[in-house]
C-alpha cells in the first residue's frame, strides 16, 4: 500500500468540536499575520497550513451521537410540556404525548443524517486539509495515519500536534452484559425505532436526558442508579428536582443499585441487581467516558496518563511530558484531557490553545517570563471553577463555578443563598404551577459570586449572566445596579441579592 509523508504546520488529531476549533483559530491567526505583515506567517512551501485527521465523522461526538442529536430528542417533549403547563395553549394541544416520528425526522435534518459534508466543506472552505484514517504519534511532531483502504500518511507538524481525540463509553465490567448487548449514546441518540421499555443504567447527565426523552416517547424507563442520588457533581437540590420531575413523566428511578449480572432472554435483557430483577426491551449503559488514548501512539513520546487515563496538561493545554521541555509542540484539547467534558469547553479550549500555538510558532513569549497569564489570550482559565452547564432534562438545570460543597472543600470561607423560583413574577407567567430553585455560592472575603445553580422550566438561558458574574468577579454590591428586566426571570438575581441583604451603612 502507498506511503507517503508531508509537512504540515499545524497536525490535529480528531476533528470533533476541540480540534475544528484550534485548527479555526491557529489559521484565522495565521492569515491575519500574512495580510498586515505582508509575508507569510507560515511558510508558503508547506502543502497546506493545517491538517486534520478525523476516523469517523468530522463535528466528532458532540454532532453526531451527544449535545445535538440528544437535544433534538428532547425538545418537543419540552415544547408540549410547556404548552401543557399554559391554561389557553393546553387546550389546544394533544395530550396523548409526541410525534415519535416527527421526533425523529426532527433529529435527522438537525444530525444531516449522519453525513458530515457540510463541516468536511467548512473545513476544506478554510484551507485546512482533510484525511480520514486513524492518527497515532510516531516520534516527535511526527503522526501516523492509517487509511481504510490499508494506506499509510506520514505527517510531519512543523510547529504543534494537537489531540483531540475525545472519549468512548466507559462499560463497567458487569458479567453478561457485552454478550446481551447494550446500547451507548450512540444508540440512543441516532436510534430509528423507540423501544417499549429501557433499562438506564447510570445517574449521571446522559441517563437523566435520556431517560427525559425516551419518557416523553411513551418508552417505559427505568433508572438503575448505583449512587444515592441523581447528578452527583451538582447541588443536591438538583438531582432530586430532576428526580421528581423524571417521576412525574413515569420514569422509575431506583438507587443504590449494585447490577450483577445482565442476559438477553427471548430478545428481552434481563438485568440482576441488589435490588431484584429488571428487565427491558433494550439496556442503555450510561456510565460514564473514558479518554480515546488507546493506540495513539503516546508511548513514542514518553506521555503518561494521569488520573482516569485523560491526557495531563498545563493551563496552555500543552502536554505535561519532558518532549515539551525543550520546545512546546504537543496539545491535548477537549474531554481528551479530562478538564470539563462538555462541547463548549473544548471549544473554548481549541481558541485558547489556537492563540497560543500561533503565538509560539511566531515565537512570542505568552507572558511576563514567558508564562501565559490566568485569564489572559492563552490560558484555559474557565476551566478551574468556572464551567458553565445545562441539562436539559425537565426541570431543567442550569449550573456554573462552584457548588457550596465544592467552593468548602477548597477552603472558601462561603454564604449560600436560596430562592424559590417560581415567586418571580417571570417565572409564574412562563407556567402555571411553575416550581424552581435557586442558589449563589458567596465569597464572604471576597465578596463575589463563586457559583450558582438554577433548576425549573427553560433556566439554561439564564446561566450565562452568572458566568459572566462568575468570571467577571463582579464584585456583589455592583450587581445591584445589574437591573432585571420585568417580568423576566431574570428578577431571582435581584431576590438573590436581596436574600444576601445590603449589610449596614
Ligand atoms: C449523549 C451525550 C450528550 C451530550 N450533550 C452535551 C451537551 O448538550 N452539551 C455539551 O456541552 N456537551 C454534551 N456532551 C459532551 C460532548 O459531546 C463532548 O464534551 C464533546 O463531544 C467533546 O468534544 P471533543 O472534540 O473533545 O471530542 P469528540 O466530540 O469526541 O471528537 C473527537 C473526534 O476524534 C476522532 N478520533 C478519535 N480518535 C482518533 C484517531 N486516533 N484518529 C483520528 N480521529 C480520531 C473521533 O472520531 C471524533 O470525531 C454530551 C455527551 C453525550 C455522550
Ligand atoms: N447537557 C449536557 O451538558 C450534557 C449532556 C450529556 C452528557 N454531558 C457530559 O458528558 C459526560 C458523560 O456523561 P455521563 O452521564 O455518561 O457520565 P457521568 O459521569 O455524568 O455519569 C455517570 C454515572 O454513571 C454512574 N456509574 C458509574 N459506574 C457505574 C456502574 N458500574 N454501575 C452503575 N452506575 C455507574 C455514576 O455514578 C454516574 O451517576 C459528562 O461529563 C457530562 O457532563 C453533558
Amino acid at each position: 500500500m502507498a506511503t507517503k509523508t508531508e509537512m504540515f504546520d499545524l497536525v490535529v488529531l480528531g476533528a470533533g468540536p476541540a480540534g475544528e476549533n484550534v485548527a479555526d483559530v491557529a489559521h484565522a491567526r495565521g492569515l491575519t499575520l500574512f495580510a498586515s505583515d505582508a509575508r507569510p506567517y507560515f511558510p508558503t512551501h508547506y502543502a497546506s497550513d493545517l491538517y486534520s485527521i478525523e476516523r469517523h465523522l468530522v463535528g466528532g461526538e458532540c454532532s453526531y451521537y451527544a449535545c445535538i442529536p440528544s437535544k433534538a430528542l428532547l425538545r418537543a417533549g419540552a415544547a408540549l410540556r410547556a404548552a401543557q403547563r399554559v391554561d389557553g395553549a393546553k387546550q389546544a394541544v394533544a395530550v396523548s404525548g409526541v410525534d415519535v416520528v416527527g421526533v425523529l425526522r426532527r433529529r435527522d435534518y438537525m444530525t444531516s443524517g449522519g453525513d458530515d459534508k457540510g463541516q468536511v466543506g467548512w473545513l476544506k472552505g478554510a484551507g485546512i486539509e482533510l484525511f480520514r484514517g486513524v492518527g497515532k504519534l510516531a516520534g516527535p511532531k511526527k503522526v501516523e495515519v492509517l487509511a481504510q483502504d490499508g494506506s499509510t500518511l506520514t505527517l510531519e507538524a512543523k510547529h504543534a500536534v494537537c489531540i483531540s481525540t475525545g472519549t468512548v463509553p466507559l462499560i463497567p465490567p458487569i458479567p453478561g452484559l457485552e454478550q446481551a448487548g447494550y446500547w451507548t449514546n450512540r444508540e440512543a441518540t441516532s436510534t430509528g425505532t423507540v423501544p417499549k421499555s429501557l433499562l438506564i443504567l447510570g445517574g449521571g447527565v446522559v441517563a437523566c436526558e435520556m431517560a427525559t426523552a425516551y419518557a416523553s416517547f411513551g418508552c417505559r424507563c427505568t433508572v438503575l442508579v448505583r449512587g444515592m442520588g441523581l447528578l452527583e457533581r451538582m447541588e443536591p437540590f438538583a438531582g432530586e428536582g430532576v428526580g421528581k420531575g423524571l417521576k412525574e413523566l413515569g420514569v422509575d428511578v431506583r438507587f443504590a443499585v449494585d447490577t450483577t449480572r445482565v442476559d438477553r432472554v427471548e430478545g428481552e435483557v434481563v438485568a440482576q441487581t441488589s435490588k431484584g430483577e429488571f428487565r427491558a426491551e433494550e439496556i442503555l449503559v450510561a456510565t460514564g467516558r473514558k479518554p480515546a488514548t488507546a493506540d495513539l501512539g503516546l508511548p513514542s513520546v514518553s506521555v503518561g496518563l494521569g488520573p482516569g487515563g485523560y491526557i495531563p496538561v498545563d493551563d496552555t493545554l500543552l502536554v505535561s511530558a519532558p518532549t515539551n521541555e525543550a520546545e512546546p509542540w504537543l496539545y491535548a484539547l477537549g474531554d481528551v484531557n479530562g478538564r470539563a467534558l462538555l462541547t463548549h469547553m473544548g471549544k473554548y479550549q481549541g481558541r485558547q490553545a489556537g492563540e497560543a500555538i500561533a503565538a509560539r510558532a511566531r515565537g512570542r513569549a505568552l507572558g511576563p517570563l514567558g508564562k501565559a497569564e490566568a485569564w489572559g489570550r492563552y490560558t484555559a482559565t474557565a476551566d478551574e471553577g468556572a464551567v458553565p452547564q445545562i441539562v436539559y432534562t425537565d426541570p431543567e438545570v442550569a449550573s456554573v463555578g462552584l457548588t457550596a460543597a465544592e467552593a468548602e472543600k477548597r477552603g472558601r470561607k462561603i454564604r449560600v443563598v436560596d430562592y424559590a423560583l417560581g415567586s418571580v413574577a417571570g417565572s409564574y407567567l412562563l407556567a402555571d404551577g411553575y416550581a424552581g430553585h435557586a442558589r449563589w455560592v458567596v465569597d464572604r472575603d471576597r465578596q463575589v459570586i463563586l457559583g450558582a445553580t438554577l433548576v425549573g422550566q427553560d433556566v439554561g438561558e439564564l446561566v450565562h449572566a452568572a458566568t459572566v458574574m462568575v468570571v467577571g468577579e463582579v464584585a456583589v454590591a455592583r450587581l445591584w445596579h445589574a437591573v432585571p428586566s420585568f417580568p423576566g426571570m431574570g428578577e431571582v438575581w435581584l431576590r438573590l441579592l436581596e436574600g444576601l441583604g445590603r449589610g449596614d451603612e
